[in-house]
């Protein structure tokens, strides 16, 4: 694989969505349409139809280890449909999420472990990570008082989790970045959108001189 698989991670709010689509206007026309954006979970139908069932308020006797189950599911499909044949291909992946957000989601959130989620998910991955993940950083309040009070599109099953769950998450986000300094960059979420873009933009930009 010869492509750079660059993902985006944080809490709810943190602000992936708004700076991943910035990022895009930057870089596109820098590498050429040599860049794929997409998410998880979701970024091919199968996958999008698995993001469906996980996220609907409705479904709210799922039990965890089944979310952790499909959340892998759907990251599998994800990587053979679309990020292994597009790193095979040498273009650079931008992808919304990746197994960090189990980690800290289902391994910390939900409680089943932070190991255990990554043993799992070893089946869905066979050991691939990001090369480079930015993880936007922002305190628990912050990030839901945004999703609250600003977002026009869908509140999903998770947004609508209390507090004390949003902070396990973050908890082990940090605890991620400080075990990985290398390959997860973390940015202060809670500063003004243009200086954590400013950053994001620096952090990226020093990357792909170095691997490209
Ligand atoms: N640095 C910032 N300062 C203030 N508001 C911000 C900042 N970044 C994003 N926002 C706003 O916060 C809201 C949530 O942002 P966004 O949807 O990008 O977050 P997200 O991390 O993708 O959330 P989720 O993971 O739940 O999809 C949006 O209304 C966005 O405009
Ligand atoms: C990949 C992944 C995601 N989640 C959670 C995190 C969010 O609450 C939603 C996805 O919504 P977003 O608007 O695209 O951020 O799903 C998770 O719990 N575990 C995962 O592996």
């Amino acid at each position: 694989m010869s492509g750079q698989f660059i993902t985006f991670e944080g809490p709810d709010g943190a602000g992936k969505t708004t700076v991943l689509k910035d990022m895009v206007s930057i870089f596109e026309s820098q590498l050429n349409n040599q860049l794929v954006v997409t998410r998880e979970p979701g970024g091919n139908p199968i996958s999008e139809a698995i993001r469906s069932i996980i996220l609907d308020k409705a479904n709210t006797k799922m039990d965890r280890r089944t979310e952790a189950l499909l959340y892998a599911a759907a990251r599998r499909q994800h990587l053979i449909e679309k990020v292994i044949p597009a790193l095979d291909n040498n273009q650079v992946v931008f992808c919304d999420r990746f197994v960090d957000s189990s980690i800290a989601y289902q391994g910390a959130g939900r409680e089943i472990g932070t190991d255990a989620v990554y043993q799992m998910n070893l089946f869905a991955t066979e050991g691939l990570l990001p090369d480079l993940t930015i993880y936007l950083d922002v305190p628990s309040e912050v990030g839901i008082k945004r999703i609250m009070t600003h977002r026009t599109d869908e509140v999903n099953r998770l947004d609508l989790e209390a507090l004390d769950f949003h902070k396990k998450v973050r908890a082990a986000y940090l605890d991620l970045a400080q075990e990985y300094p290398e390959r997860i960059k973390l940015v202060d979420a809670s500063q003004d959108l243009e200086q954590v873009e400013k950053e994001v933009q620096t952090i990226i930009t020093e990357y792909l001189n170095q691997h490209r």
